[in-house]
């Protein structure tokens, strides 16, 4: 297994059409927390397009709205204005249960905490979206999304019994075991020691170049985000540019600039990055 980042060829990364085959694209969303005086503009008319088969590394300092941009871009929130599309389908229309169905099939999620069910095996915690969906799992394909992450052998064992990183690829596991187009990662390398974060990380860098997958991830990691073949920055709820091809210097020195600007979100930057 390879821990370095490996960016695919200028063919395969982010290209000028991208913006006409998005899998996932939010056109002028905001998000608004609470009203009146005490209303928080978590997101303000943010338009990005993330096209199938990239994986994108979303930073900004905290409260700059990451998550907030995660959750609608996921369905897992409603922006208060804007649209976004998720493999076509328009999902600020959608009722609650069809947003359900639609997130069961087609989006799979990890997150900092594992969330894993402390009384289930592995293949069970894996077994469950599926579950979940009215359906009746097939152990091999279990095993299967098990062995993709190299835990082939660790089915029968309970979160308890397993390290940090495995944990954290049983959650993936379980999150790609319907086939996702699309996976949402916030701040997946959280919780774990440098060399784990980055054998989880290599796994992801793989689903996008073996398999086409589209991967959104939030970290505050310069060296996570160096696996993405781009990333977006967030200041006061706004898109502040990109970077392409990023390496974790660049990254790191681009957070610092952010950190330290007071009021920096040029609009060219915004559009470069909008569909
Ligand atoms: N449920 C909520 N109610 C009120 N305000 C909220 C809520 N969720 C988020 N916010 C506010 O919206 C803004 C963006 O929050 P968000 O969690 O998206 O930021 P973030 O960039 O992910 O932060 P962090 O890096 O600290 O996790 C913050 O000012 C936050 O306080």
């Amino acid at each position: 297994m390879t821990y370095e980042p490996t960016h695919p060829g200028p063919a395969a990364r982010p290209g000028k059409n991208e913006s006409d085959r998005a899998a996932v694209r939010l056109t002028s969303v905001s998000r608004t927390y609470g009203s009146g005086a005490d209303a928080v503009a978590a997101l303000d008319r943010v338009s990005l397009a993330f096209p199938p088969g990239t994986f994108t590394a979303v930073m900004g300092p905290s409260g700059s709205g990451k998550s907030t941009l995660l959750q609608c871009a996921a369905g897992l929130d409603r922006p208060t204005s804007g649209s976004v599309t998720l493999c076509g389908t328009e999902l600020t229309a959608l009722s609650e249960a069809r947003l359900t169905r639609l997130r069961r099939r087609r989006v799979g999620f990890v997150f900092q905490a594992f969330n894993l069910l402390g009384a289930l095996t592995a293949e069970q915690n894996v077994a469950l979206p599926l579950r979940l969906a009215g359906h009746r799992p097939a152990r091999a394909r279990v095993r299967e999304a098990l062995t993709e992450v190299g835990l082939g052998d660790r089915g029968r064992h309970r979160p308890s019994e397993m390290s940090g990183g495995q944990q954290q690829r049983v959650a993936l596991a379980r999150a790609l075991i319907t086939r996702p187009e699309v996976l949402f990662a916030d701040e997946p390398t959280g919780a774990l020691d440098s060399r784990t974060g980055r054998e989880v990380l290599s796994l992801l860098r793989a689903m996008v170049d073996r398999e086409a997958r589209t991967i959104v991830m939030v970290t505050h990691d310069p060296v996570a985000a160096s696996f993405a073949d781009r990333v977006v920055f967030l200041v006061d709820g706004r898109v502040d540019g990109e970077l392409r091809a990023p390496s974790a210097e660049a990254v790191a020195h681009r957070m610092t600039t952010l950190e330290t600007a007071p009021e920096a979100t040029p609009q060219t930057a915004q559009e470069a990055a909008s569909c």
